[in-house]
Parts: C-alpha cells; structure tokens; sequence
C-alpha cells in the first residue's frame, strides 16, 4: 500500500506547512501536484494514502474547488485538521520597481486576500491566476507573463526575488484551514475535541427546509461551527449546505442528529469525523450527555420487550 502523501506544490506552499503538521506524514514521500482534483484523485487512485487540501480561508471563506470535489466524490474521509496562518509578499525578477509592475501573477484565494492592497498600490493592475502562490513566484522565472506575483514572506529563503512590498494581506491575523482526505474507511476514534463534517441537500419546494436541517442539530444540543451553502449545479436557486459540527460520530447527539438528517435529506455525504485542529474540547449541556440518550434507548426497549418499568 502506497505511503505517500500528496500535497498543492511546489514546495514552499503554505499546503507544505500544514502538511508538516501531521506525525505519520514525517519520512514518507510526498508527492507536489498542480491542483485539489489532482491531489483527490491520487488518494482514489491509492497513488497516495492521503492529501492536504485548503478548505477554509479566514478572509476568502470556503474554498469553493474543495467544497465542490467533496460532494461529488465518494467514498473520502477528512481525517485531520490543520490551520496555518497565511501571510503575503509581493516578488519581481530582481531589478523590477513597483511602479513597473502591470500584471499581477496569485492564486485566487491568496489574491482575494490581499485585494486592498493591490488595489490601493497598484489600481490598474492585471491580474493571471496561478496553480498556487510558490508556482505564481517562479512562473516569473520561467515567462514574462506577469511582472509581479503573491508569494509567500519564505519564498525569498530560496530564491533570489526582488520584495517590492512585505505584509501586503488585509488582515495579518489570516489563518487557512486544511484538512488531510484518506480513503473511506480510517475513522480517527474521538478525543472530545472533535468536528463532524457532512454535505446535505434539502428537500426541494419545501418552506422551512432549511430550518429543519438546522433543528436536526439544534434539538440535540449540537453545535456548528461552519454552514455554507454551495451550489449543487444542475440549476439556479439549487444549493447543498456544507456543515461542520461540533463532537465525533460515535458521540450520541451527533449520531442522532445525522440520523435525523439522513432521514430528511434527499442526499446527505458523510467527509468524516476528526480532531480539530485547536484541541478545543467540545462543550454541551449535561441534557445531551451519551448516558441521557442511551438510558432513553433502554427505556424505550423495556416498553417494547414488556420489561417491568424500574
Ligand atoms: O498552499 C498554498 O500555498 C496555496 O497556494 C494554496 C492556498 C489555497 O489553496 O487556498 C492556501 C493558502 C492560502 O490561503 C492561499 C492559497
């Protein structure tokens, strides 16, 4: 069975910090891909037993190719979470001024997060999408497409670029979250400090929807941490609502909350139950405790098999 781990590259990425964040993945090989469907699809394949993916940024929100890659293909889990805080430079060929700069070369998320700045310094800009923000800094060296790009502060480490401008990201407190995907099947067991994510559809031409949706959770006293609708595609006004929840699948609110769900929802995808990534312990009021559902279950089995009420 493969060992490897896939990664967005080249190396350098802010996906290459979180990536070694994770214990298992030290002294393995990596492999760098070009894009999130590349590195999903190594881990189909089983080229590779996992991959990080960005899918969250704390300015740009959810990362809408990884979002949309988990809903479509079956059978991945998230099985970790990592966060690394994301901050920008702005490189050149070395002896390129500021004002030189006409087009700009950035990943779009790491371009949605330093939009003010390019805008306030540079209004006429162009803008050319990269596959990541180490691959934007040395398509400088490779072409003349672009005569700037976003990189990240450590890329000058390596490289001899010209800094035309540090700290350039409108909120130097950005943070990305990533998650790494394995096969389905590994199921990290609970640590009271966990996260459930699924994706689910509503029902359609249904008033309320979306509130029984969330009343699944709410009635057993489970938290979300992140809804975001996404559009499912076929057509408009058609959404799926990715969902992260407090707590593991093997805690007993969070398990009748999806059966809950599973039983409204026309289409429900489970990505897993893992760690968070900031170790918080999960709080809920002692009403939701697994005692309080199971000694309900007991009860209720009594009252069928016809056992004398205690
Ligand atoms: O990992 C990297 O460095 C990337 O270029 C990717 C990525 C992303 O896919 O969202 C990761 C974090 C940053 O917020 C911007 C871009």
């Amino acid at each position: 069975m493969s060992e490897t781990y896939s990664y967005l590259g080249p190396s350098g990425t802010f996906t290459e910090a979180a990536l070694a964040q994770v214990p298992e993945a030290a002294g393995k090989p990596w492999r760098s891909v070009n894009n999130v469907g590349e590195a999903l699809d190594d881990v189909v394949s089983g080229r590779s037993v996992a991959a990080m993916i960005a899918i969250e940024n704390s300015i740009e929100g959810g990362v809408s190719a990884t979002q949309d890659a988990l809903a479509s293909i079956p059978n991945l889990r998230i099985v970790g979470e990592y966060l690394v805080h994301v901050q920008f430079v702005l490189v050149a060929r070395p002896g390129t001024r500021l004002e030189d700069v006409r087009v700009v070369n950035a990943h779009p998320v790491a371009y949605a997060q330093t939009r003010t700045w390019l805008d306030t310094h540079l209004p006429t800009h162009g803008h050319i999408p990269a596959t990541s923000n180490v691959a934007a800094a040395l398509n400088l060296f490779e072409n003349d497409l672009a005569d700037a790009a976003v990189a990240p502060p450590q890329i000058v480490q390596h490289h001899d670029f010209e800094v035309l401008a540090s700290g350039i990201a409108d909120n130097a407190h950005a943070v990305t979250r990533f998650v790494l995907v394995s096969r389905g099947g590994a199921m990290p067991g609970p640590t009271g400090a966990d996260k459930t994510s699924i994706i689910a559809e509503l029902p359609e031409d249904r008033s309320g929807a979306l509130l029984e949706l969330l009343e699944q959770f709410s009635t057993r006293g489970v938290n979300l941490s992140l809804l975001q609708s996404r559009p499912i595609g076929d057509a408009l006004g058609r959404y799926r609502f990715v969902i992260d929840a407090d707590g593991h699948i093997t805690d007993e609110r969070v398990a009748d909350a999806l059966l809950g769900v599973r039983r409204f929802s026309p289409k429900i995808v489970f990505l897993g139950s893992y760690p968070r990534a900031d170790k918080a312990q999960v709080q809920y009021v002692p009403r939701y405790d697994n005692e309080v559902f199971i000694e309900a279950r007991d009860w209720l089995r009594g009252l069928i098999t016809g056992e004398p009420e205690a």
